[in-house]
């Protein structure tokens, strides 16, 4: 089939490649000239396992294009609507307008029967609203609203073999369309939800609503934890037995940050106060906080660990990025802790294996170090921000030569505390004895 993919971030990028390694013809359009260049030559404007070798083979087989030109997505069947919808300024509300341009600038270029699918993550009443403009662009043009559920670090992976499908439809010939762009998957056995346009937009930020609460549930637990002996990791074992709960997105520590969680459940609760269900909505305003209480618990467990203050203390700082295997820094908590121990007069060295470039444009008095050992060596107090595997691997005790003072905060409860004890450092995680 053909496709256009418009919006190249860290969605439509993939997508597009992932697309093209499905077998159809895919056009991505983003108005982004650099990134565009960059993907046109193969190089992935962001770093996404697996991302560069679908890239390099859909370049190579010639199913996969890039443009700024609207005009050359033209002939796609199916347009995949990938553009941003991030937190607007000053308030907490979806920024649709990324999403409107994008569509008033495909509208002269839809042809008869065109799909035109929206993977971005949007407020409940967004597909209705645009329905109408896209049916009247073209004779038998419609709009699909298919929610996509990626984790960055496993893009291609989850795009390609995804846990379902959801597609807000309008006919049967629009859920067609879309089985077609996923047989290999469908005919695998992916479950799929055929839908209206408000369940599915629902069901995206429902999801993203619930790994939230999830986070921040067993982060509250990390707070009892330390309130009273427990351990939290114990804890979140024993009750993810059950099967009912489940053990994952159960990890205590700084909590959540990227590109989506935090704006999704900001932008659902301010969409549930406009609908009137404000009281209800409190528990997500509570997800919110507690997330960003966890970024302060740590930075507070720092000026402890220090005697009671940070200043001209030398910090090292693993991880910059939100989550391992991204090099995305959006609403990272390892960042926001680097910035506020910095603020607080600490000489804060960090270090990630492919976040430091993004981590300095949005804080560029950040000092860097470009290994482990440089950014440890002479520190009076390490900080685990982001769990990247090389740190999980570090091995205590070469690691406990390099600093001035072996203490360490483990931000992500991924340590073995006994064996950094026993290599002589002052072990902290949060909820953790
Ligand atoms: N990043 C992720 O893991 C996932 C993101 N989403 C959702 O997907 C959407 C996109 O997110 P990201 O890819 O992370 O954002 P992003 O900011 O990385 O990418 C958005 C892209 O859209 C482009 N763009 C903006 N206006 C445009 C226009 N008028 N025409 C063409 N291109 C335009 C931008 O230049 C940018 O490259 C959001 O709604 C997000 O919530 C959903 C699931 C996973
Ligand atoms: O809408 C989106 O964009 C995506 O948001 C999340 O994916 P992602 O942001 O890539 O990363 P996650 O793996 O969900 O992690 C989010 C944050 O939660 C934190 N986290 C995760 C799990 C956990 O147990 N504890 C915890 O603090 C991570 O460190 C990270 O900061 C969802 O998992 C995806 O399904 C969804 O498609």
């Amino acid at each position: 089939m053909r496709l256009s993919v418009i919006g190249c971030g860290y969605l439509g990028a993939v997508h597009a490649a992932a697309m093209a390694d499905l077998g159809h013809d895919v056009v991505g359009i983003d108005v982004d000239e650099a990134k565009v260049q960059s993907l046109s030559a193969g190089r992935a404007p962001f770093h996404e396992p697996g991302l560069p070798e679908v890239l390099e083979a859909g370049l190579a087989s010639g199913r996969l294009r890039f443009s700024t030109d609207m005009a050359d997505a033209a002939d796609a069947d199916v347009h995949f609507i990938a553009v941003g919808t991030p937190q607007t300024a000053g308030s907490d509300a979806a920024d649709l307008t990324y999403l409107e341009a994008a569509v008033a600038s495909l509208l002269p270029h839809l042809k008869p029967g065109a799909l035109v699918a929206g993977k971005s993550t949007v407020p409940v009443g967004t597909a209705e609203r645009l329905a109408e403009r896209i049916e009247a662009a073209a004779e038998g043009a419609e709009l699909a609203w298919n929610p996509e559920f990626l984790r960055e670090g496993f893009a291609v992976k989850d795009t390609l073999h995804p846990d379902r499908f959801v597609y807000g439809v309008r006919s049967q010939r629009a859920a067609d369309l879309l089985d077609d762009v996923y047989r290999q998957a469908i005919d695998a056995g992916t479950p799929r939800i055929v839908t209206d346009y408000a369940t599915a937009e629902l069901v995206k930020t429902a999801a993203n609503a619930f790994l939230a609460t999830k986070i921040s549930f067993i982060n509250v637990m990390s707070q009892v934890a330390d309130a009273t002996g427990a351990d939290v990791t114990v804890l979140a074992d024993a009750i993810g037995h059950d099967a009912r709960i489940g053990r994952r997105f159960l990890n205590a520590g700084l909590g959540f940050g990227g590109g989506c969680l935090p704006k999704d459940i900001r932008a659902f609760a301010a969409r549930g106060e406009q609908l009137g269900l404000a009281d209800s909505f409190a528990f997500l305003r509570e997800v919110d906080a507690v997330n960003l209480r966890q970024r302060e618990r740590l930075v507070a467990a720092a000026v402890e660990a220090l005697g009671g203050s940070v200043t001209g203390a030398r910090i090292a700082l693993l991880g910059v990025t939100f989550k391992p295997d991204s090099d995305d820094v959006r609403d990272s908590p390892a960042l926001d802790v680097a910035e506020r121990l910095h603020e607080l007069g600490a000489e804060v060295v960090a270090t990630d294996p492919y976040g430091l470039p993004n981590a300095l444009r949005r804080f560029p008095a950040l000092v860097t170090a470009s290994s482990t050992e440089d950014a440890v060596r002479g520190a009076d107090l390490v900080v685990l921000a982001t769990e990247w595997r090389e740190y999980r691997d570090l091995d205590p005790a070469a690691t406990a030569v390099l600093a001035r003072h072996a203490r360490i905060i483990d931000g992500r409860n991924v340590l073995d505390p006994a064996a950094w004890r026993a290599a002589g450092w002052e072990y902290r995680g949060l909820g953790r004895r």
